[in-house]
């Protein structure tokens, strides 16, 4: 059984990694973080657990995490970058479901997050967990950024065409709506039931962080220099993400031969569902499972198949975006079959 210590037990993707974990077959839950509810039985803030698990939060200085196989950190940014180096010279596993790994380069990463990186010395080592795009150096990684929400749909919906060589590289959009619970459990007034419910806005469109993640991963597959407007919203749900894509065809090719090029890409990809050409993905399809849906479209211009393609790609972000992600990379870390413990079927309605 691989023990897993999860830092940051009591927010959503914390509570969710014990929604997946309590009934992995290969892991027993050892250790869950939470400076607040030291001493509380999990499933006495959670009674969906009850009986599930068992444990107590812990404060983080109380718990000896050494004794884990795995940690993930379920935290805000800034927070594994300081626990790491000690805990991977003892030989732990990191998964970090923030993004305190997940950009290379340590100026853009203190640019973007405002705080200082004091683990630098780990970047060059921490493999991107995205292993539909990454799965060999997942395998055999001992610290892994796992991805954000939105990043995991912009790349999963750009790469093979990128990969191909059909489109403009330079000018591609992504407009992004998540629901509520991306914004975490934390007290904010901006995810009050009164600020978010009936009620749609974007944010960070003259910059979000999500941007140079997104960018740096992408260029890893053209030489084309990439370009990327990224708009994301705020929608009146709890759980999901729909990301509509835009990209611009450099080069001739029929819708036939544009899906082929995502089947082709996702035929191993258990966790990607590339649809019918002309489908509307809908996020409920995601909701509460681990796969990611797309499909694609050609408007039609002057009657003729115009030259923008679009992607549809919807997902549970709280799930695909964020902790069945990292259960996902855990599995292959670990050697076992990757869907282990993943196999849940979205919740209708
Ligand atoms: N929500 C989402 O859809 C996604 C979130 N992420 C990322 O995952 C991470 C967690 O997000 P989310 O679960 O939404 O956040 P929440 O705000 O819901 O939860 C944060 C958790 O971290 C703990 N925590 C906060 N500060 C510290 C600290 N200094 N030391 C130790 N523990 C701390 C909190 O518990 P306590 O205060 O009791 O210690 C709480 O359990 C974030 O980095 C987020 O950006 C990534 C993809 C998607
Ligand atoms: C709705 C909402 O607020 N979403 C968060 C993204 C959550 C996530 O995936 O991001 P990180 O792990 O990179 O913080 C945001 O836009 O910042």
């Amino acid at each position: 059984m691989i023990k897993v210590g999860i830092v940051g037990g009591t927010g959503y993707t914390g509570v969710e990694l014990l929604r997946l974990l309590a009934v992995h077959p290969d892991v027993k839950l050892t250790a869950i973080t939470s400076r607040k509810e030291d001493g509380l039985p999990v499933a006495d803030m959670f009674p969906s657990l009850r009986g599930r698990v068992d444990l107590a939060f812990s404060a983080p200085d109380k718990v000896d995490l050494k004794q884990c196989d795995v940690v993930f950190f379920a935290t805000p940014h800034g927070v594994a970058m300081a626990q790491a180096p000690e805990l991977l010279a003892a030989g732990v596993k990191v998964i970090d479901l923030a993004a305190d790994f997940r950009l290379k380069d340590q100026a853009s990463f203190e640019q973007w997050y405002k705080i200082p990186h004091t683990a630098s010395h780990l970047l060059e080592e921490a493999v991107y967990g995205l292993p539909e795009l990454n799965r060999e150096a997942v395998k055999s990684a001992l610290l892994i950024a796992n991805p954000g929400c939105y990043p995991t749909t912009m790349q999963l919906g750009f790469v093979p065409l990128l990969k191909a060589g059909v489109i403009d590289a330079g000018s591609l959009i992504a407009d992004a709506k998540s629901g509520v619970s991306g914004a975490g459990r934390k007290a904010e007034i901006g995810t009050l039931f009164s600020e978010s419910s009936d009620n749609f806005k974007a944010y960070g469109v003259s910059g979000h962080r999500h941007t140079p993640e997104t960018v740096a991963q992408l260029q890893r597959f053209t030489d084309q220099k990439v370009g990327l407007v990224f708009t994301p919203h705020l929608v009146p749900m709890i759980r999901g993400m729909h990301a509509t894509l835009y990209a611009r065809l450099t080069k001739d090719i029929d819708n036939a031969a544009l899906q082929a090029l995502f089947e082709e890409a996702y035929k191993d990809a258990d966790f990607v569902d590339v649809m019918p050409f002309g489908s509307h993905p809908e996020t409920r399809s995601t909701r509460g499972s681990n796969m990611l849906r797309l499909a694609l479209h050609r408007p039609e211009q002057d009657g003729a198949p115009g030259n923008m393609v679009v992607i549809l790609v919807v997902q549970d972000n709280l799930v695909k975006g964020a902790s069945g992600q990292a259960v996902q990379c855990m599995n292959l870390m670990f050697g076992l079959p990757e869907t282990t413990g993943l196999q849940q079927i979205a919740l209708l309605p």
